[in-house]
């Protein structure tokens, strides 16, 4: 495949940015300098679910922590819903990441000590204007949804995999984030599991409007997002967009990622 048939030409019209990079560069240390970002633009529209693909080590989750906010660009502008992380100060830029993102890791990140439904609760718990029943009331309609309402009273290590991750979801989504952030939010699950996380993630976008970006080395996972940006060498080297088939998208980027490097598993 050439890299011009790569670069689909079918016009997408993503609604206004959510998120946009433009000519970021990240280096990281002083003696020993490593350009894990190199001059990358992107532009993420709102509504959009879209993968992050690229070989180990090409600067996958360091675009992700810069469009959180949680690391400083070297160079360049970062905007997210038209604000720049830049311009916040430490605790506003807190705040921000608290209430307009959410965040989904590969390991789920959950508080082991608290059950299910208070790990759901947790934003709004942080958030501290809603009283304690309609906090319970709003975890509870999460986690139905999300197919975990019969285990909220559960502890963490009470839970498998992929309802740990389910909950990890809930407790993204709680407060109606802007933007949710997933860093390889499969790669700790089985096939059966981690197709149930990615239809969540499908189910959220095409009936709510979440804007998501997922990194991930999956190439069945990047399947079920619309658009696909190849990272090499922490500069976009090619996107995908789905039509579509999910299978015939799914053998398209296992393509891409032969070309790049990358697993695909
Ligand atoms: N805190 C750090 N200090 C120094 N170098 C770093 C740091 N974090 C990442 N790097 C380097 O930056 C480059 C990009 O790393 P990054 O983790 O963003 O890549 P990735 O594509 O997410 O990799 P992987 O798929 O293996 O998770 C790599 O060369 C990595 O070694």
């Amino acid at each position: 495949m050439t890299e011009t048939a790569m670069r689909n030409t079918v016009t997408h019209e993503p609604g206004p940015a959510v998120v946009s990079l433009e000519g970021v560069s990240k280096i990281y240390g002083d003696t020993v300098r490593v350009k894990a970002v190199n001059q990358l633009s992107l532009r993420i529209g709102a509504g959009e679910l879209v993968a992050i693909m690229g070989p180990s080590g090409s600067g996958k989750s360091t675009v992700l922590n810069l469009v959180a906010g949680i690391l400083p660009v070297t160079s360049g502008t970062v905007r997210v819903g038209g604000q720049n992380p830049a311009d916040l100060s430490e605790e506003e830029a807190a705040v921000f990441r608290r209430t307009r993102l959410g965040f989904v890791f590969q390991d789920f990140n959950l508080v082991d000590t608290l059950t299910i439904q208070e790990n759901i609760m947790l934003p709004l718990m942080l958030a501290a204007n809603e009283s304690p029943a309609r906090m319970r009331r709003r975890s509870r309609a999460v986690a139905e949804q999300l197919g975990i309402g019969d285990v909220l009273a559960h502890r963490v290590h009470e839970v498998s995999g992929g309802q740990a991750q389910r909950a990890a979801i809930g407790r993204a989504i709680i407060h109606g984030p802007q933007l949710l952030l997933a860093d390889e939010p499969t790669g700790n699950l089985d096939s059966a599991a981690a197709q149930d996380v990615m239809r969540i993630f499908s189910d959220l976008n095409e009936r709510r409007g979440v804007s998501t970006i997922v990194v991930t080395h999956d190439a069945r996972t990047a399947s079920w997002c619309k658009r696909v940006v190849f990272i090499k060498d922490g500069a976009v080297h090619s996107e995908l967009y789905r039509e579509d088939d999910r299978l015939a998208f799914y053998d398209e980027i296992l393509n891409v990622l032969k070309l790049i490097g990358g697993e695909g598993r």
